[in-house]
């Protein structure tokens, strides 16, 4: 394995794009870029041994046997990381897309469907230890104490996201709060592959789609079956009419906060007036109690393409949004990564803007009380919900989460690539390689280089393959000018 971090993620995902995707080109690169830097022989022999260890099917230390099924905690109260840990966080949720990936240097083990055969015996590559989203930074510079951000300004100030309280008619935050968390009895707690074992999100989660029968093809109904981590899942439900009746409210506000912004990214959705954000899908999460989570990641950029905007709306019980950005390389030795705690408070609506998922991994933490919740409005009718919904998630002290999302049209199930194991792949930011220093952060943010690469391994008792291939735009006929994207798909 790659004991030397310094020639880790940084340098092993630089060398990987640069080769194309090729393990054997980039490790050549690597080891002959070593060579004539004119280290050590102690150095250039342990390089040597680190690269190796990462083409060869080397057995992780510490793997155990048989798989177990595991609820994982996601990070500590105060914000840090639990090292080991690899949340898998909805749409993305991934990354895993959601994910925080797993602990340093581990990863499944899978096949290199580039393997040189002269390197002797290097049939496997541990490929996700290197291509898995880059952990949040943790070392360097001094670490800096979380930050709470109690009002719209403070979170605009300091985050790419923009707050807004009471967005939705008192009435219908309340309805709306009250049919998902029936709805919520039935949704489920996701689950992958983290190594060897299986572990499970620590909250219920579902996955809406809008219009759903009206759909002219079956593109949206394919995407919505890959929302979780690359995983099929079962059919995603309709809109509720609450949910319609709530979007078409968020929409609007969505729209004139995007619209503020001014300058957008090249690749994102190109909103103007006449072509607004409409949302057509929607990942729902209800944690009840203090301790249920979602874990440190930034949303799977799959179907929503580049520097999405997100829109997350809160009903129930105040919980903490807690964001962290991802420092760098270049500049983890000047600057810490700060954590903001964002308290989102009932019918209070997050936007996440763009570039919030390429610079900023996002986690709602265990806390160890919450207020409870005092709904404004009752039920609407006797017995609407049902015993066995407030006896699993009481209103007191349940949360829920609805993120309105736009699933591109020029990011259509139909045209994601799909790697050697034969499923989509995920399309991942290079987060920590972004270039940094006299750009600006629009700069920085539309130079961004991301990454289709093979996500089965979260889904497939750990083993996935070394697809790998750079997003180019252009090329893949993408962009919401591109001949091919009918914009009443927007
Ligand atoms: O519950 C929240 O506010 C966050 C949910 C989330 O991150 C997601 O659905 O991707
Ligand atoms: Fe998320």
């Amino acid at each position: 394995m790659i004991n030397d971090t310094s020639l880790s993620q940084e340098a092993l995902l630089g060398a990987l794009a640069d080769a194309g995707g090729s393990i054997e080109r980039a490790a050549k690169a690597l080891n002959s870029r070593q060579e004539q830097s004119g280290s050590t022989s102690h150095n250039k022999r342990k390089r040597a041994h680190d690269l190796d260890g990462w083409i060869t099917n080397e057995k992780r230390p510490g793997a155990t046997s048989p798989r177990k099924l595991a609820t994982v905690p996601e990070s500590k109260p105060d914000g840090s990381l639990i090292s080991g840990y690899t949340p898998l966080a909805p749409i993305c949720i991934d990354s895993d897309s959601d994910a925080e990936q797993g602990a340093q240097g581990g990863g499944p083990l899978v096949s290199s469907a580039n393997t040189d055969q002269s390197s002797v015996g290097r049939t496997k590559v541990p490929l996700m230890t290197v291509l898995k989203q880059a952990p949040t930074s943790t070392k360097s510079a001094p670490k800096l104490v979380p930050r709470t951000l109690g009002t719209p300004e403070l979170v605009a100030k300091h985050t790419p996201c923009t707050l807004h309280l009471s967005i939705l008619p008192p009435e219908l935050a309340c309805r709306l709060f009250y049919a998902m968390l029936k709805e919520a009895a039935s949704w489920t707690r996701n689950k992958w592959w983290l190594f060897d074992r299986l572990v499970e999100s620590p909250h219920r989660t579902s996955f809406y789609a809008r219009n759903l029968a009206e759909e002219s093809d079956d593109d949206m109904k394919e995407a919505a079956r890959y929302w979780y981590n690359g995983r099929p899942s079962p059919m995603p439900n309709n809109f509720l009419p609450e949910m319609e009746e709530a979007c078409e409210i968020i929409e609007k506000t969505v729209n004139e906060e995007i619209l503020k912004r001014g300058k957008l990214f090249p690749a994102e959705w190109q909103t103007t007036p006449d072509h607004p954000w409409k949302a057509n899908v929607a990942a729902a999460n209800c944690y009840t109690g203090s301790k249920e989570t979602v874990g440190y990641h930034s949303d799977q950029l799959t179907y929503l393409g580049p520097c999405p905007t997100i829109a997350s709306l809160s009903l129930g019980t105040t919980r903490v949004f807690r964001l962290r950005e991802v420092v760098p390389h270049s500049e983890k030795e000047e600057r810490n990564a700060q954590t903001f705690n964002i308290p989102v408070t009932h019918n209070s609506l997050t936007i996440m803007h763009a570039s919030c998922q390429e610079r900023f991994k996002h986690t709602i933490p265990p806390q160890q009380t919450i207020d409870a919740f005092k709904p404004a409005f009752p039920p609407p009718t006797v017995g609407e919900l049902e015993n066995t919904a407030s006896d699993i998630m009481p209103p007191d002290i349940s949360r829920i989460n609805i993120t309105f999302r736009f699933y591109r049209p020029d990011f259509a199930a139909k045209t994601i690539p799909k790697c050697h194991c034969g499923i989509p792949t995920v399309l991942r930011p290079d987060m920590k390689r972004r270039e940094s220093g006299m750009i600006s952060e629009w700069e920085q943010t539309s130079r961004m280089r991301y990454f289709w690469m093979c996500y089965s391994g979260a889904q497939n008792e750990g083993k996935g393959c070394s697809f790998f291939q750079t997003l180019d735009m252009e090329r893949e006929g993408r962009g919401c000018h591109a001949t091919s994207v009918s914009l009443s798909g927007s």
